[in-house]
């Protein structure tokens, strides 16, 4: 079935895009002048086939996971955190809640693999297994559960896309989870660890020097195949990261654009992009994170964050503002007035540089 879903994922349309860079020309305002915005609108148009696609309706996932390397105490909080903020996500009163709203995006809540059992209405639950194996002792997670993880994220990219989502938005929750993506940063590209980590939740000196430690540890014991995005997940990843794997392997399958949020999305979404290449052409950046290795994950995939918030807080809070924007390219192409329906004359082409 991943097979199936990886065969799915395509090229971009190109009458379409050439159609909404003609159209975005047309509209009144200087050639180009609306900066990425106009990128965004023809990629949005490579992806849907559509000038102006509808994207009113959108969903960030949280996806929601322990992880085994907690027991080296490599973040501020306990690992119980993940499964408090769960409850405070389906309540409304976390920050995606917040900037959910704010930018008119609804919220869905999936148990990757949260530890503890929560039986909350609202929460979406695929759990692999209570929390992920300790990786500096063995893998993280057997294949099979990288494979069954992905698949899951698959599903609910499915049944969001059935009901209505057109743009679907990574978020993720799980307290550790940067040492796991760190790991995947420094595997995937082949970098010392000390390039792939940061300081997640906000870890003094010390736990910093031990995540490293742990990460190091990890990678030396596993030996992941850097061109095996599962053995990857398997060895040194997370449940949630899988799922939001799958998520965006979803999206992209059935051509819904993807909006990336920070640095576990983007670890996910490295892992998509080395299943399946193409998955490159439905991702929307949306912000830059704080982990420094944020920027080398962007780089990795050819996007330039249109946000630099200082944001460091994950559960999709940067992706909302990405999707806002990639929204606001569609309403651009839908209601702005043209140089042929307005009194504003024609530009003068022979006044215009060369280099816009
Ligand atoms: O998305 C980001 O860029 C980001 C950066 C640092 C921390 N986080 C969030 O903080 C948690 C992971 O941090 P840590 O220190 O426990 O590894 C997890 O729940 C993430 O959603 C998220
Ligand atoms: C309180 C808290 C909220 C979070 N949201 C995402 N990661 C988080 C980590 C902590 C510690």
């Amino acid at each position: 079935m991943l097979t199936e879903v990886l065969n799915q994922i395509g090229e971009l349309y190109p009458e379409p895009m050439e159609k909404a860079q003609k159209h975005l020309d047309g509209l009144i305002k200087p050639p180009g002048s609306l900066g990425v915005l106009e990128e965004m609108a023809v990629k949005l148009a490579g992806i849907t086939g559509e000038l102006a696609p509808d994207l009113s309706k959108k969903t960030v996932v949280v996806m929601a996971g322990d992880h085994g390397v907690t027991e080296h105490t490599i973040s501020v909080a306990p690992v119980e955190v993940t499964a408090q903020m769960t409850r405070c996500f389906l309540k409304g009163l976390a920050g995606i809640n917040v900037l959910g709203r704010h930018t008119g995006v609804e919220v869905k809540v999936v148990d990757m693999g949260i530890k503890e059992d929560l039986n909350l209405p609202g929460l979406i639950v695929k759990k692999v297994r209570p929390g992920t194996a300790d990786f500096t002792l063995g893998p993280a997670m057997s294949r099979e559960d990288a494979i069954k993880a992905i698949l899951a994220g698959i599903e609910v990219a499915k049944d969001l896309i059935a009901a209505g989502s057109k743009v679907l938005i990574t978020g993720d929750m799980g307290i550790g989870n940067t040492t796991p993506s760190a790991a995947i940063l420094a595997v995937l590209m082949d970098i010392p660890v000390e390039q792939a980590v940061g300081r997640g939740t906000g870890i003094n000196a010390e736990i910093f020097k031990k995540k490293i430690e742990v990460i190091n540890k990890g990678i030396k014991i596993n030996r992941p195949d850097k061109t095996d995005a599962v053995d990857v997940l398997s060895k040194v990843g997370g449940f949630e990261i899988g799922g939001l794997t799958g998520l965006i392997l979803g999206a992209a399958a059935q051509r819904v654009p993807v909006v990336i949020d920070g640095f576990i999305s983007t670890a996910a979404a490295m892992l998509a992009v080395t299943l399946k290449n193409e998955v490159r052409n439905f991702l929307f950046p949306s912000h830059l994170s704080e982990e420094p290795g944020h920027k080398l994950m962007m780089e990795y995939l050819g996007l330039t964050p249109y946000l630099n918030l200082k944001m460091r807080l994950g559960e999709g809070t940067g992706g909302v503002f990405g999707a806002f924007f990639l929204e606001a390219a569609t309403k651009v192409m839908r209601e702005m007035g043209s140089f042929a329906s307005s009194e504003v004359s024609f530009l003068l082409e022979e006044r215009m540089a060369k280099v816009f």
